[in-house]
C-alpha cells in the first residue's frame, strides 16, 4: 500500500524530496559559511561571504517552505486516497466476506491505520532533510580530516546493527498492538450500541469497563508503548554513539592532525549543528515504521475484501419471468465450536405476482435463504437462474438490482440516494400518508426530514423507500414484527395484496401464523432445510375465511 501510494504520487514526491534535499544541503552550507566567516580576514572576501551567506539562508528558507507544503499535501492526498481505496473495497466486496471481517476492522483501517500511513508523508521530510544534514556534516568532516571520516563509518555501522536488531523486536509488538486495536474498535462500538444494557446493569458495566474495554486498551497501550520504547531506546543508543564519536574526534583523533585550530572550530560547529537533526532523524524513524505496520494491515484487510464480481453502476431495473433456486447450499463455519450450519440444498421457483411466506423456528435458516435469493450470498453449491440464465459472478450485481429488501438489521439512509424524479417528494409524501407517518416525517428535497422515530416507524420509512425503488421483487424479513396490530393488519391485508396486484413478487419472512392463510405459497424451514411448500389459499379456503 505504502509503495503504491509512493508510486502514485511520485512526481510530487520527487519535487518534495528535491526541495528537502536543497533545504538540507543549504543547512550544511550555512555551517561551512559560518566556519569560513569565523576565520576570514576583513575586506572584500568577507563582503562576498556575507552575500553568499544571505543567498544560502534565503534558499534554505524557500526550500524548507516548499518541502513542508508539498509533503503536507502529499500526506492529505495519501489520507484521502486511502479512505477512497478502503471505502471502494468495502463497497465492492463480497457481502459474506464483509460479514466475516466485521465493522471494527474496517473502521480501524479507515481511521487509525489510514492516519498512520498518511503520517509517513509528514515524517518522511524530517527523515530526508535531517539525514541529508547529518550526511552533509559527515562529508564536511571528511573534508576536514579523512581519519575522522573513517571513525564515523565505524560508529554508523555499529549504530545500524543495534538499530536493526531493536527494530525487528519493536515491529513484532507494534503488529500485535494493531491486531488488538481491531478488537478495541469493536468495544468502542459496544460503548454506544450497548449503552442501554450498560446503564441498566452496573455489574455488567463494571466488567465491561475493566475486563473487556480496559483490558483491550491496556494491551494496545502496553504493546505499543513497548514497541515505541524500543525504538526510542535505540534512538538514544544512536545518540550516545554520536557523543562517543564526538569525544573520540575531539580528544583522540584531532590531536594528531595538522592545522588543528581550524579543524577544531569546524568540528565544534558541525557537532553542535548536527546533534539536533540527528535526534529528529532517530525519533522520526519509529513513526515511519508505525506507518509501515499500518500499511501492511490495510493491505491485509484489502486482500480479505477482494471481490471477483463485476459491479454495475446504474443498470435499468427490469422485470423477470421466473427465478429458480436449483440445489443451492450455503454453509456457516463456526470457529471455536467446530460447528457448521448447512442451509440447503434448496429447490424453489419464484414468479411475479406471487406472495410467498417463509416461516420456521429461530435459526432455521430463513434469513440466510433470503440472502441467497437476493444474491448477497453466492451459493456454495447449486445455481440461481434468472429467466433460465445462470447468475454468476459477472451478473450477480446486476441480478441483485431486481430486489428491494428490508432485513431485520436494515439501514435507513437519510437521502433517497438513487431516486431523482421530479415528483419524488410528492410520491414520497403520499406514501408516508398511506403508512400513517405524514404527521411525523416528510420527504423534502429527496430526503426524510427526520429519522428519529420509533423502530416500527423507521421500518415504515424503509417500506416507503422500497415502494419508491419500485423493484420487481420485494423481500421483507419479519417486517411486521415491530408493527402494532392495526398496522400489521394493514401490511398483510392491504400492502402485500397491493404489491401482488402490481405484479411484484414478494417473499415475506414471518412468524405471524394468524396471516399464513393469506399467502399464495407457504414455505416452512427447519434446521436449514425446506420441509414444507404449500399453497394455503388453494388448500385451506376455510381457514382463510375464518381469519378474514
Ligand atoms: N453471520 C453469521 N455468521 C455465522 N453463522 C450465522 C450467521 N448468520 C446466521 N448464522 C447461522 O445460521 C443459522 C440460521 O440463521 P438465520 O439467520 O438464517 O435464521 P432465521 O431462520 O432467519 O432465524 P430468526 O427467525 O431467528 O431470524 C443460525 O442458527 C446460525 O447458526
Amino acid at each position: 500500500m505504502l509503495s503504491h501510494l509512493i508510486r502514485q504520487s511520485r512526481h510530487l514526491l520527487v519535487a518534495a524530496a528535491f526541495a528537502s534535499i536543497v533545504s538540507g544541503v543549504c543547512g550544511v552550507l550555512l555551517v561551512t559559511q559560518i566556519n569560513a566567516a569565523l576565520t576570514a580576514p576583513d575586506g572584500a572576501a568577507r563582503t562576498a561571504l556575507a552575500w553568499r551567506f544571505a543567498a544560502i539562508a534565503v534558499a534554505a528558507m524557500l526550500s524548507h517552505m516548499a518541502s513542508s507544503v508539498l509533503f503536507e499535501r502529499l500526506s492529505q492526498h495519501a489520507h484521502a486516497e486511502l479512505r477512497r481505496f478502503i471505502s471502494a473495497r468495502v463497497l465492492g466486496s463480497d457481502y459474506r466476506r464483509l460479514e466475516e471481517i466485521g465493522a471494527p476492522k474496517v473502521q480501524s483501517a479507515l481511521s487509525e491505520h489510514s492516519a498512520n500511513v498518511a503520517g509517513f508523508f509528514v515524517s518522511f521530510p524530517a527523515i530526508l532533510v535531517n539525514a541529508i544534514v547529518v550526511a552533509g556534516c559527515l562529508v564536511y568532516m571528511a573534508l576536514l580530516s579523512w581519519q575522522v571520516f573513517l571513525a564515523s563509518a565505524v560508529v554508523i555501522g555499529l549504530g545500524s546493527v543495534g538499530y536493526h536488531v531493536a527494530h525487528l523486536r519493536a515491529i513484532r509488538h507494534l503488529d500485535a498492538a494493531s491486531m488488538e486495536q481491531d478488537h478495541l474498535f469493536g468495544h468502542f462500538r459496544s460503548l454506544v450500541d450497548g449503552a442501554k444494557e450498560l446503564r441498566l446493569n452496573a455489574a455488567k458495566r463494571t466488567a465491561f469497563a475493566h475486563d473487556v474495554l480496559g483490558a483491550s486498551i491496556e494491551t494496545v497501550r502496553r504493546r505499543r508503548a513497548f514497541g515505541m520504547s524500543v525504538f526510542v531506546v535505540s534512538a538514544a543508543w544512536g545518540n550516545f554513539l554520536i557523543y562517543a564519536f564526538i569525544g573520540l574526534v575531539l580528544f583522540v583523533l584531532v590531536g594528531e592532525v595538522p592545522d588543528r585550530a581550524r579543524i577544531m572550530t569546524g568540528f565544534a560547529l558541525v557537532f553542535v549543528y548536527m546533534v539536533a537533526p540527528l535526534e529528529i532523524l532517530l525519533m522520526s524513524l519509529p513513526r515511519a515504521n508505525l506507518a509501515r505496520v499500518s500499511a501492511a494491515r490495510i493491505d491485509e484487510i484489502a486482500q480479505q475484501l477482494a471481490c471477483s464480481e463485476a459491479a454495475v453502476t446504474k443498470p435499468p431495473v427490469r422485470g423477470f419471468d421466473h427465478i429458480v433456486l436449483k440445489g443451492v447450499c450455503h454453509r456457516y463455519w463456526h470457529e471455536g465450536v467446530d460447528d457448521i450450519f448447512t442451509l440447503g440444498p434448496v429447490d424453489l421457483t419464484f414468479r411475479p405476482g406471487q406472495v410467498t411466506y417463509l416461516v420456521g423456528g429461530n435459526g432455521s435458516g430463513k434469513t440466510s435463504l433470503a440472502k441467497l435469493l437476493v444474491g448477497l450470498y453466492r451459493p456454495e453449491e447449486g445455481q440461481v437462474l434468472l429467466d433460465g440464465e445462470v447468475v454468476d459472478d459477472s451478473g450477480r450485481d446486476r441480478y441483485r438490482q431486481t430486489f428491494s429488501a428490508i432485513f431485520s438489521d436494515f439501514h435507513l439512509f437519510d437521502r433517497l440516494l438513487d431516486l431523482d424524479s421530479a415528483d419524488l417528494d410528492e410520491r414520497g409524501n403520499a406514501l408516508l400518508a398511506r403508512l400513517h407517518l405524514q404527521h411525523k416525517v416528510q420527504v423534502r428535497d429527496g430526503a426524510f426530514t427526520t429519522r428519529s422515530l420509533s423502530l416500527g416507524q423507521r421500518k415504515r420509512l424503509a417500506l416507503v423507500v422500497a415502494y419508491l425503488e419500485d423493484r420487481p421483487f420485494l423481500v421483507f424479513d419479519e417486517w411486521a414484527a415491530d408493527q402494532d396490530p392495526v398496522f400489521k393488519d394493514v401490511f398483510y391485508r392491504e400492502l402485500l395484496p397491493d404489491l401482488k396486484a402490481r405484479g411484484k413478487a414478494v417473499l415475506a419472512i414471518t412468524h405471524d401464523d394468524r396471516y399464513f392463510p393469506l399467502a399464495d405459497r407457504l414455505i416452512r424451514m427447519e434446521n436449514g432445510q425446506v420441509v414444507v411448500v404449500e399453497s394455503p389459499r388453494a388448500e385451506e379456503p376455510a381457514s382463510f375465511a375464518a381469519v378474514a
